[in-house]
């Protein structure tokens, strides 16, 4: 029975993601939680988890958001996988005449986590997964429009989605290294819930998930780079 080397929480919006997971990743020293959807309620729910470990003096040490997303056409296509090397909200901020600023041009605040480089490379070559930023927005894209202007603001997003950086806020509260690793279910643009393919994007996950054990097992939390 492999054991993960530390203990790690993935944390997924919804419950069929969860068991998407739970499918191929059954370790122990894993945990597993449907965290909500969208930024708040995932922060909540991971911080919670996070802070109770702490309190039972079993602390995490690596948070994983996990689950399915909207990939950047021709970057990232349906069905294929996404590990963030730059969490990023995307609409945290304000809009003005001359555009959007992120809080940080507000003078507050933080809109990027940066996973550790050298487990975002462990899990790219493992799972065949594209390195690039993953975006968290609060609005899902509808238009052709905002999702040209977010890969303008962002020239290497692969993907948008609606927790990683609320996970990744609430992991880095705990100076807790996160990770987030998302299978493509639908092209970011025009509303057309026809296109999307969310069974084929949870089979992608789970099989992603399959090949993670060793990367999981021989993860150094000492190994920020
Ligand atoms: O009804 C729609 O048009 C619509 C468009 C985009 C996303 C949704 C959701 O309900 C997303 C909920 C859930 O799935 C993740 N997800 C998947 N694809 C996307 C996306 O293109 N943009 C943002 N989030 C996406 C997300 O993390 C949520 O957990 C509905």
């Amino acid at each position: 029975m492999t054991t993960s080397a530390v203990r790690v929480l993935v944390a997924t919006a919804v419950p069929a993601e969860r068991d998407a997971v739970a499918r191929a990743l059954a370790l122990p020293g894993v945990d597993l939680i449907a965290a909500g959807v969208g930024p708040a309620l995932a922060a909540a729910s991971t911080a919670t988890a996070l802070t109770t470990a702490a309190l039972e003096g079993a602390p995490y040490g690596l948070v994983v958001s996990a689950g399915i997303a909207g990939g950047f056409v021709p970057h990232a296509p349906v069905g294929s996988l996404v590990v963030a090397d730059e969490i990023t909200a995307a609409d945290l901020g304000a809009e003005t005449p001359d555009g959007f600023l992120p809080v940080t041009e507000l003078g507050f605040g933080t809109v990027t986590h940066r996973p550790p480089e050298a487990l975002v490379r462990e899990v790219a070559t493992v799972t065949g997964a594209r390195p690039g930023a993953v975006l968290t927005v609060s609005t899902a894209t509808g238009t052709a429009t905002r999702a040209a202007r977010l890969r303008e603001r962002h020239p290497t997003a692969l993907a948008e989605a609606m927790e990683g950086f609320g996970v990744a806020e609430a992991a880095a509260a705990h100076r807790t290294p996160v990770l987030e690793l998302r299978a493509v279910s639908n092209p970011v643009g025009p509303r057309d819930r026809a296109a999307w393919r969310i069974g084929d994007a949870l089979a992608a996950l789970t099989e992603a998930f399959g090949k993670l054990a060793p990367v999981l097992e021989s993860w150094n939390p000492h190994d920020h780079r």
